[in-house]
């Protein structure tokens, strides 16, 4: 419904850079996850978007049209925050309604009650639908707040881990539920998360910030992949990616100073002789833990084996990443 394009976009706050310099093309559609440490600028991106906070430098476009200078209502923009922002005094179905009640809508009510009691259901807040929003648990509150934006049906969607403050269970209904709506409506999507799985199970595109500035953008794959530095690439998978020197293994390139090394790069049975430290059951997965010349190294393993602490096993790289001095990629 609305392609956003960021073009050179800055934000400063003082003396602190919050954004710095980005450009992004988010296609129409898209469902674009924003990662990065805790200040690396992913709320204030979306808030520049939302219109909450106006760019000191650069432009933003949605639907082809510059915005710059309009007002969060005339975006069509709806956002999620982390913490539920709900009207205490209203019920629940007061508070869904709210948005569609705008005089500018004029939504009809017989469109209103149909939106309700459709996103109520996905988000199976439909038997507190006549509660005060006070009488709900934190994890009802956020619901209520994500089926707010959902009953707008806007063009984008700015959501700042909307789903962190949710128990497991409810976290990965409500994943597919919100992939599943945003497919229907055809949305495009901007989401923050710190949650390793949902951005590679929900991303179509992935950008990585740091400090203020996109690093990467690209398909969750290119990020695993193929990512620019070490930076990005502890950004996306679990267990990390090992950073080792690469004296530890033989073969690197001349300029290389690190080898990244993604558990399932990590081939058993032939190699260096590394010393198990600790093993993880996970059920569907083993995860071992091994020192190799002090170094910490941790990889996955066949759940049925029988590796115990104290054990000694072989490794070697598999097609593993070489990184120079400053983390950068060769
Ligand atoms: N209103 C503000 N006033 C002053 N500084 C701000 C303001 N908003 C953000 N900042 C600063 O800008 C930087 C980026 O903040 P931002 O909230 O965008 O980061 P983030 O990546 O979303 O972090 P988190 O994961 O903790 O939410 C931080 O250094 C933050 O302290």
């Amino acid at each position: 419904m609305a392609e956003v394009v960021l073009n050179g976009v800055s934000k400063t706050f003082g003396a602190t850079e919050a954004v710095r310099h980005v450009s992004m093309t988010v296609p129409d559609g898209a469902f674009v996850v924003l990662l990065g440490p805790t200040g690396a600028g992913k709320t204030t991106t979306l808030r520049l978007i939302a219109g909450l906070e106006a760019p000191d430098a650069g432009t933003i476009t949605i639907g082809g049209e510059v915005v710059n200078g309009t007002s969060p209502a005339e975006r069509n923009v709806a956002m999620v925050f982390q913490q539920y922002s709900l009207y205490p005094h209203l019920t629940v179905r007061e508070n869904l309604e709210f948005p569609l009640k705008s005089p500018i809508l004029r939504t009809p009510k017989a469109e209103i009650d149909r939106r309700i009691s459709e996103v109520a259901k996905v988000l199976r807040i439909d038997h507190k639908l006549d509660n005060k929003s006070t009488q709900l648990s934190g994890g009802e509150m956020q619901r209520v707040s994500i089926g707010r934006a959902l009953v707008r049906e806007p063009a984008i969607f700015l959501m700042d881990e909307p789903l962190s403050s949710l128990d497991a269970k409810l976290r990965s209904e409500l994943r597919v539920e919100l992939k599943r709506i945003q497919a229907q409506l055809g949305a495009t999507v901007l989401y923050v998360t710190h949650d390793q799985i949902e951005a590679m199970t929900m991303a179509t595109h992935v950008g990585v910030l740091d400090e203020g500035g996109l690093v990467q953008f690209g398909t969750p794959r290119e990020i695993y992949e193929n990512p620019v530095s070490t930076y990005v690439a502890s950004r996306l998978g679990l267990p990390r990616i090992n950073l080792l020197p690469v004296s530890v293994f033989p073969g690197a390139p001349a300029d290389a100073a690190i080898i990244g090394l993604r558990p399932e790069q990590i081939e058993q049975g032939a190699g260096r002789e590394a010393k198990v430290t600790r093993v993880e059951h996970l059920g569907d997965q083993m995860r071992v833990h091994l020192d190799l010349e002090g170094q910490a190294i941790t990889t996955l393993a066949d759940p049925h084996q029988n590796y115990a602490t104290g054990d000694t096993l072989k490794i070697q790289p598999r097609d593993p990443l070489y990184f120079d001095a400053t983390g950068q990629r060769i």
